[in-house]
Order: structure tokens, then C-alpha cells, then sequence
């Protein structure tokens, strides 16, 4: 995959920690730290650039020992980045912790997976089929 890389302070290209890693950490390109107060939110550059192959998207996810620590995660659950987009990575993150949180340049505060999608073709239709759940859900089986 191409990659253009502004951030080469933290990192060169990015890497998988370990054999079977599932995400790329993504490190924060920053001039200068960036305080994040509780329930604020704040965006973070990090210096990539990607030409992602059609048919594939690119997933920014939390990770987990800053959710557990520090309550930080992402604002929008899970970032897309579309196989088209060639503007720079960017994480939107949120602090949900009860202390302020400072972002320094280089610091790994997200992930990121590929993963195949498909598109779907509509057809409209007037009845949709049936099925034994039917319009149940949110719960409706139990805990
Ligand atoms: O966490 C994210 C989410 C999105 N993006 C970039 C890549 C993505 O391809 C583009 C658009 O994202 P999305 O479709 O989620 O946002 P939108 O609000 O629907 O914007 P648009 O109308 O540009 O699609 O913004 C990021 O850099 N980080
Ligand atoms: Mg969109």
C-alpha cells in the first residue's frame, strides 16, 4: 500500500508490534502537546497519507489500555477511512476520564485495520421476507 508520510519524528512506516497484530498503531503528529479536559474532544493529526486499494477501508480503533486508563477513546466509536480519501489520517478522540489528558507528539493513541467491504446493489421491494425473529431485537432474548 502507498503511504505518504509527514510524521518522521515517532515513526517511518507504520508497523505491526507483533506477529499477529491485527492494528497498526497510529502516533499523533503534533508541534506542540495538546490537553484534552474531561469530556472534551480533540483532533488529532498523524502524518499519513494512504492510497488504500478499492475495496478495502481503513478502520481507526480505540485501544484498549488508554480506554481502561485514561477513559480516552474515540468520538465517533469507529473511524472509516474511505479507499478514496486522500486528506490526512485524522483521530477524533474523546476524553470520557475523569482528569485531563495531554497528547505529545509521537505518542500511540489509536489503531488501525484493514478490512474488505462490499456495496450493496438496491432493489426496491415491497415486502421485505419473513423470518421467526422478525422485528424483535434490542434485547428481546434475555440478558
Ligand atoms: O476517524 C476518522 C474518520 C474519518 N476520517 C477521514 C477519512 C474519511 O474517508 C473521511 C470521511 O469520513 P466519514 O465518512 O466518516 O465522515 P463524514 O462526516 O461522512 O464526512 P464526508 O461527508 O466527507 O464523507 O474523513 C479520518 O481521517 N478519521
Ligand atoms: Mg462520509
Amino acid at each position: 500500500m502507498k503511504v505518504k508520510i509527514v510524521n518522521k519524528s515517532s515513526n517511518s512506516l507504520p508497523e505491526y508490534k507483533t506477529v499477529g497484530a491485527a492494528g497498526l498503531d497510529l502516533c499523533a503528529y503534533l508541534s506542540e502537546p495538546i490537553k484534552i479536559n474531561p469530556l472534551e474532544r480533540a483532533l488529532i493529526p498523524t502524518g499519513l497519507f494512504l492510497e488504500i486499494p478499492k475495496g478495502y477501508e481503513a478502520q481507526i480503533r480505540g485501544r484498549s489500555g488508554l480506554a481502561l486508563n485514561h477513559g480516552i477513546t474515540l468520538a465517533n466509536g469507529v473511524g472509516t477511512i474511505d479507499s478514496d480519501y486522500r486528506g490526512e489520517v485524522k483521530i477524533i478522540i474523546i476524553n470520557l476520564g475523569n482528569e485531563s489528558f495531554v497528547v505529545n507528539n509521537g505518542d500511540r493513541i489509536a489503531q488501525m485495520v484493514f478490512t474488505k467491504y462490499e456495496r450493496a446493489d438496491f432493489i426496491e421491494v415491497v415486502e421485505i421476507n419473513e423470518t421467526a425473529r422478525g422485528e424483535n431485537g434490542f434485547g428481546h432474548t434475555g440478558i
